[in-house]
């Protein structure tokens, strides 16, 4: 993981869907297409300013600039609590710290509470207004993305996700010696190539970039927004609900020469007993499934048991788990 990575990579255009903005018939077939080619689009007038972000950045490094046993030490057994994930477990240049909701305050509370041995309110507020502008997005994306399915879907089938639960990650991306040392055109990989075990993603990386989607062909393709915008992106649990016709795609980090990168990555999920199957309304007359019925929370066990130490990597993915070939 460690090793250069030596693709060549071009950038993508994704569709920027302006949520201030009623949507037009062609920005949401932009948007339907790109969910099913890419399952990348970016969003603007989100809500959430770049002083923001910043500020929340150097809040987060307080917490990062612990000495490394003393957040694992804080933050209890990964294993079971999964609020501090350290370097080593995805990549040896990230780590990465997890707010859940919807009490965002009190989680972000606990969290900075163990590590840094005394609360930071400042920190857990603006993770709080974080967490509800990315619940109140997510709904709307969810919204949006079931007109793409089809006229009327929203009506019908908003209520499937009634239930959906969000959490954050914080993301810490360093490597100060080994970056330094890589050639100017030379990268590594900051987080593996993977998919996401949400519905949907909402992504915000700082200015550094790095991230990138993976072609159906196999490319890697930089995804660079613009103008603070943020990044949404397609899980494996939509992929499946979806039948398909929304696509999980796998992605990654890559640094270059920099010192560090921060970004938070806001997952929006099923409840874990949930069962994932895909509506009749979306699979149609011809009941072609592409997914077996699953309950969530079995996949998130298998995600987890199958990749001991491996964080996200793909190889286990939902076709693995529950697709029908
Ligand atoms: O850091 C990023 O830009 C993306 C992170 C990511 O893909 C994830 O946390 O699943
Ligand atoms: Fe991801």
């Amino acid at each position: 993981m460690s090793c250069p990575v030596d693709d060549q990579t071009s950038s993508i255009d994704l569709p920027v869907w302006n949520t201030s903005k009623a949507l037009s018939p062609c920005c949401l077939s932009s948007l339907a297409f790109a969910c099913k080619e890419w399952g990348f689009f970016e969003i603007t007038n989100h809500g959430i300013s770049r002083d923001f972000c910043k500020k929340l950045n150097s809040l987060s490094r307080h917490i990062f600039m612990v000495p490394s046993q003393v957040k694992v030490r804080g933050a209890g057994p990964s294993s079971t609590l999964k609020t501090y994930t350290p370097h080593f477990i995805a990549s040896p240049f990230y780590e990465s710290l997890r707010v859940n909701g919807p009490d965002f305050f009190t989680s972000a509370q606990t969290s900075s509470q163990a590590i840094l041995k005394q609360s930071n309110p400042e920190f857990s507020e603006m993770i709080s207004e974080y967490g509800s502008k990315m619940t109140d997005l997510s709904t709307r994306i969810i919204e949006m993305l079931l007109m793409c399915l089809g006229d009327g879907l929203k009506k019908q089938l908003l209520s499937e996700f009634r239930h959906c639960h969000g959490y954050l990650r914080i993301n810490n991306y360093t490597s100060e010696s080994i970056i330094k040392s890589l050639e100017e055109e030379e990268e590594v990989e900051g987080l593996g190539m993977h998919t996401d075990m949400s519905c949907i993603t909402i992504v915000y990386q700082d200015e550094i970039g790095g991230l990138q989607v993976r072609s159906k062909e196999g490319k890697w393709m930089d995804i660079n927004p613009r103008n603070g915008n943020l990044v949404v992106n397609i899980g494996d649990l939509m992929q499946a609900w979806s039948n398909g016709k929304f696509r999980s795609s796998e992605h990654r980090v890559v640094l270059r020469q920099c010192s560090s990168r921060f970004s938070i990555a806001f997952f929006w999920c099923f409840e874990d007993k949930k069962t994932i199957f895909a509506p009749s309304p979306i699979v149609g007359d011809e009941n072609l499934r592409l997914y077996r019925p699953f309950l969530c929370a079995d996949y998130l066990k298998f995600r987890e048991n199958r990749e001991i130490g491996k964080f996200e990597k793909v190889g286990f993915t939902v076709q693995h788990f529950a697709g029908i070939k």
